[in-house]
């Protein structure tokens, strides 16, 4: 084939040049979006974007790093995917909260990591739909709700685990005493999710092909149908048991289930208003999906805090007696119960101390659904939000010596003083996170469990500080935590 009536070329070499000629015209126009708008950001590479950042050194390393030379307010891309990252307070106020309308729903980037069933799960729904679910499961997390169900106190994976199968389908599993169990089994590999993988980067680079790519299964499958049978089976038992006899989630959530229910996996329904979903209850696909994400949005972000907490204690012992002489006064030799726990007021300071330096999610994300404007920056529909949690944890605008674990900055006295919307390890807003109770629950009753019968030192393997896992989502040591249990 002649170019140009220049010189000649075979034509498939000509097709090659063409397409990439098109791909690098595609991610440079798709890469000056922020120009466009006039947002600063750090320059991204064809393709990836700031990718490699990403993956060299995890969403924290990044955030801490961009923020730093970038300000509260700049773009960045995951491939050719534009994220505008904001860090001001107010910014976050007025994202999460005050124009909440706006900001709704999640972003494509995180629901990508879930495969189609979980569409009916409240962590991935959109809009109205959103709303119905989260109104349905609000009261199944409600404090009296929750005094009932928290029975199981033991530690750390496996002690959440057993919490959670116990919570959710009021079964007693011993994964402490054996780690071959199917629920330990599957529930590890139903989680083993890291920052960037092949289907994130398909959909990062071709945003555009996102139901195509959704389709491809992420979460182990064969873990998520292991899940799937022992939901249906618990269900079923549900149905021919007397009621009344479960006190756990699903029963709560088939409490709020109708027989007639029309189902909730059609798509359409996504464009109907509240109003409509009222009439109804939540389908046996629903109360399915959600029991599984449960399982799935709890497992590491609460071991993790128990696992970094322990560290904290046993690298502060001045912290840890302090601790476990208000266990001893208020509990004696009690177990920690729903109603003891309550009142153990350092503890909650040590847990959220804990959630400060350590905060099992590293990014809050949220996608615009119009166009709208943010403290001056104009924001057009289909941006996602993000806002880096561990910055805003270690801003030393807001916090004092903030690489000092200190849990009187969470006193009754100092609380009032943090400024609003710099804490954040649950997220802000309607959207926050609906396990927030239960999660510091089950932290306080393990942990005085623990203070109760142990000393936690450190030993030889201990690193000082971890060093950080940067390829997860969740904030976890990289090379495990090794610390040593001495009976008091
Ligand atoms: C230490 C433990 C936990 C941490 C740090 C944590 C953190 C978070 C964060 C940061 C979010 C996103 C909030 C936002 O976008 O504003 C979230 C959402 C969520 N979490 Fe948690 N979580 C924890 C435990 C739990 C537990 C125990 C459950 C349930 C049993 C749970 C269920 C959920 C659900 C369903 C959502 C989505 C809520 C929605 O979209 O309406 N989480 N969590």
């Amino acid at each position: 084939m002649e170019v140009l009536g220049l010189f000649s070329m075979p034509s498939w070499l000509v097709v090659i040049l063409m397409v990439i000629a098109f791909l690098l015209m595609y991610t440079v126009y798709k890469q000056r979006y922020f120009k466009r708008l006039n947002i600063i950001g750090p320059t991204p590479i064809p393709f990836l974007g700031h990718m490699h950042h990403m993956v060299r050194k995890g969403f924290q390393g990044t955030d801490m790093e961009m923020t730093r030379i970038y300000g509260k307010c700049y773009g960045m891309f995951l491939g050719n995917i534009p994220q505008l990252i904001v860090s001001d307070p107010e910014m976050i106020k007025q994202v999460m909260v005050k124009q909440f309308s706006a900001f709704t729903n999640r972003p494509n980037t995180l629901l990508i990591r879930f495969s189609k069933f979980f569409d009916s799960a409240v962590p991935t729904v959109q809009g109205d739909y959103w709303k119905f679910l989260r109104s349905m499961l609000n009261p199944t997390f409600s404090s009296n709700k929750l005094r009932n169900q928290i029975l199981c106190c033991r530690l750390f994976e496996a002690f959440v685990l057993d919490a959670m199968c116990c919570t959710i389908f009021g079964q007693q599993v011993e994964s402490q005493r054996n780690p071959n169990d199917p629920f330990v089994q599957n529930a590890k590999k139903a989680l083993n999710t890291g920052l960037v993988d092949a289907k994130i980067l398909i959909f990062a680079i071709f945003p555009e092909l996102y139901t195509l790519i959704r389709e491809i299964p992420m979460l182990n499958q064969e873990a998520v149908d292991f899940f799937m049978q022992a939901t249906k089976s618990a269900l079923a038992d549900r149905r021919q048991a007397q009621s009344g006899s479960y006190n756990d989630f699903l029963q709560l959530m088939i409490n709020a289930h109708k027989e007639d229910g029309t189902d909730a996996d059609d798509r359409n329904e996504m464009n109907v208003g509240f109003g409509a979903y009222k009439k109804r209850g939540m389908t046996d696909l629903e109360v399915l999906a959600n029991a599984i994400m449960f399982i799935l949005s709890t497992f590491d972000p609460t071991s993790n805090l128990l696992i970094f907490m322990s560290y904290c204690l046993a690298t502060n012992q001045d912290v840890q007696e302090r601790l476990r002489t208000e266990v001893n006064k208020e509990l004696g030799k009690n177990k920690p119960t729903y109603d003891n726990v309550f009142n153990l007021t350092y503890m909650e300071m040590t847990v959220n101390e804990t959630l400060r330096m350590y905060s099992p999610l590293q990014r809050l994300a949220r996608s615009a659904v119009q166009d709208t404007v943010l403290c001056g920056v104009k924001i057009p529909k289909g941006l996602d939000v993000c806002v880096p949690i561990q910055f805003m944890h270690y801003d030393p605008k807001y916090w004092d010596n903030p690489h000092k674990f200190s849990p009187d900055r969470f006193s009754p006295e100092n609380k009032d003083k943090i400024h609003p919307f710099t804490f954040l390890p649950f997220g802000v807003g309607p959207r926050s996170c609906i396990g927030l109770r239960q999660a510091i629950l089950e932290a306080k009753m393990a942990i005085a469990a623990l203070l109760q019968n142990f000393r936690i030192v450190t030993s030889p393997e201990t690193e000082i500080p971890p060093k950080m896992d940067k390829r997860k989502v969740i904030t976890c040591p990289m090379n495990g935590m090794y610390l040593r249990l001495e009976p008091l």
